[in-house]
């Protein structure tokens, strides 16, 4: 029986479908990107695997349960633009994040030393080492996203959910981030879902590359069918449209192997 298991999932709002007929399984441990155009119903589908909502029809099951409706220490979440606990600082912010992973959520006196300088190690490989005593209010958007990513991962949930998190970076932080995801993922074996626009972002991340699109279309009525899950890409080779050539011309053509 694999980790997640999503059968014949539908989601409606009112009269509207939003996805229809979703089937996945994913095992412990692989990391998941998600791409899909713009409103094809990606976080709702992450809402889901967070149960913050109910599918209208079908069934999610996480371990062979229902997916708990809090978050905590079995998923962690970051959104796009996530916000962390203002008033704390950042470094407390890091220290609380990985209570959540341990019952019963706070530490004391040495444990809270221990905690204090795990923190700072993580704070420094965020970069964030420099306004540890500061309030999140007084950091630039993409420093607060830094803090939130690294609250989300110390936390080392067993499966964390994505949703666009390295959107609002500049390109040399979100490789920092990338490799700290993946040193993390590798340490902790965490499942990931990631939704991401960027589809290098996601083949270079993710095992597997879903794609949610509509198999359906009425030009009259846009909203009449939902979307599902079109193509599901091995991404562990560079993926399906990468795939390394086999052909020993191809092997040796540098334009064919750096597309
Ligand atoms: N609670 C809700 N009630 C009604 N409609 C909703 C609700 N949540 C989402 N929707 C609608 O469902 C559709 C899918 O939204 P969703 O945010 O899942 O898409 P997405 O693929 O993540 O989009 P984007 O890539 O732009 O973030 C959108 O049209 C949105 O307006």
């Amino acid at each position: 029986m694999s980790f997640v298991q999503v059968r014949n999932v539908f989601q409606t709002y009112g009269a509207r479908p939003i996805l229809e007929r979703v089937n996945l399984d994913v095992d412990e441990g692989e990391f998941v990107s998600i791409v899909g155009a713009s409103g094809c119903g990606k976080s709702t589908f992450l809402r889901l695997l967070l149960a913050q909502e109910t599918p209208s029809r079908g069934a999610i099951r996480i371990d062979g349960n229902q997916p708990a409706e809090e978050p905590g220490r079995e998923r962690g979440v970051v959104f796009q633009r996530y916000s962390v606990f203002p008033h704390m600082t950042v470094r407390e912010n890091i220290v609380a994040g990985e209570s959540f992973a341990r019952p019963p959520g706070r530490f004391f006196g040495a444990a809270r030393k221990a905690a204090q300088a795990r923190a700072d190690e993580t704070l420094d490989r965020i970069g964030l080492s420099h306004v540890a005593g500061a309030y999140p209010a007084t950091l630039s958007g993409g420093m607060q996203q830094r803090l939130a990513i690294g609250q989300a991962l110390v936390a080392r949930p067993r499966i964390l959910l994505l949703d666009e998190p390295f959107g609002a970076l500049d390109p040399g932080t979100r490789l920092h981030m990338h490799d700290f995801l993946m040193e993390l993922r590798r340490q902790t074996g965490m499942t990931v879902f990631m939704v991401t626009h960027d589809l290098e972002e996601g083949f270079k991340l993710g095992d597997r590359v879903l794609v949610f699109d509509k198999t359906r279309w009425d030009p009259d009525y846009p909203d009449s069918y939902g979307a599902t899950i079109t193509y599901d890409f091995d991404a562990r080779n560079n993926g399906i449209p990468f795939q390394t050539p086999t052909t020993p011309d191809l092997l040796e053509d540098p334009h064919v192997l750096s597309a």
